[in-house]
């Protein structure tokens, strides 16, 4: 779909991403500022702050350009969600899988390309306890994962820091007890992990499931059953690349609505690496939410 000349555009930077401080992008404003794109630039301190000046500028925007990783745009969703706004990543983050998920290489330069070209396309939200998240939430390991992950093991580790931490919370690892609900159909049993996706891509550039795409209006969960380390590593290939469904240890199901309670405990879930809900958790999608500057491809061509 091809849209409208974008006039006004907001940059929202993130200086404490990975890449955020030290990314030089005066060559891209300058492409930006010849193609007839004014940006206004905005070093943001928090969340709050960047919502709320997308908030204020809404009437005179055509595009908010997000520069962070994914934990700095999945913050912005509900604001450019309410205020219909189309997006751009520049992604500088350490994972930057929604980057990945839109079919961006992770290059600066191609992302000032794909704002210059303006092609969109539609993307959906999941959501979990009114919480809008871009890629994958989970319990279980996954959350020790990314408690593993703070931002200077990030710093220093770069994207190798998700498997340092992966090898940290495999030691502390515990079973729980969880009754689904997936779309009205019934489920009980023990996990150690639960992905739920509306991305594609999550952990640096794990597949939650190759079926998976951000705008095919669907949730896919996977959900680890009690194994051994060995078991798990073994595992890993499957998990890289989303084929988990093969193996017999592990529980596979597309959806649009999946409800999870984990009897009387509370249990944390994060999405797109933040801690946002706890179960009971009440996960569903937002079909075709968004509209996001993407690669010129075709939609049959966006990533599979
Ligand atoms: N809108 C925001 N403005 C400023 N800081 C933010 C914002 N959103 C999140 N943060 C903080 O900045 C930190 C780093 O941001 P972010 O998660 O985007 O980058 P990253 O961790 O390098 O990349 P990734 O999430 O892709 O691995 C977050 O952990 C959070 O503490």
């Amino acid at each position: 779909m091809k849209a409208p000349q974008i006039r006004n555009a907001l940059l929202i930077i993130n200086p404490k991403a990975r890449q955020g401080a030290e990314a030089q992008l005066d060559d891209g404003l300058a492409r930006l500022e010849q193609a007839g794109i004014s940006v206004e630039r905005l070093a943001s301190q928090g969340p709050e702050q960047s919502c709320q000046a997308v908030r204020e500028r809404k009437d005179n925007l055509d595009l908010v350009i997000v520069g962070g990783g994914d934990g700095t745009i999945s913050s912005m969703a509900s604001t450019l969600y309410q205020c219909d706004l189309p997006l751009a990543v520049l992604p500088l983050g350490t994972a930057n899988d929604l980057a990945r998920s839109l079919g961006l290489t992770g290059a600066l330069d191609e992302a000032f390309d794909v704002i210059v070209a303006g092609q969109r396309q539609r993307i959906d939200l999941g959501v979990v306890n009114k919480h809008y998240f871009f890629n994958v939430a989970h319990l279980g390991l996954g959350v020790q994962v990314s408690e593993e992950l703070t931002d200077e093991v990030k710093k220093h580790w770069g994207v190798l820091s998700y498997l340092k931490a992966f090898f940290a919370a495999l030691a502390r690892v515990k079973q729980f007890k969880a009754n689904m609900s997936v779309d009205g159909v019934h489920y009980r049993q023990r996990s150690i992990q639960m992905a739920i996706g509306n991305g594609r891509y999550y952990g640096g550039g794990n597949v939650v499931d190759e079926k998976t795409r951000i705008d095919d209006g669907k949730l896919s969960l996977y959900s680890l059953r009690p194994q051994t380390v060995w078991e798990l590593l073994t595992l890993a290939p499957l998990l890289r690349d989303g084929r988990q469904r093969y193996n017999k240890r592990v529980f596979n199901v597309q959806a649009e609505r999946i409800e999870i309670t984990t009897g009387r405990k509370h249990m944390a879930i994060h999405a797109d690496g933040e801690p946002v809900a706890q179960t009971p958790a009440h996960f569903s999608v937002v079909p075709q939410a968004l509209e996001v500057l993407v690669p010129a491809f075709t939609e049959t061509d966006l990533p599979e």
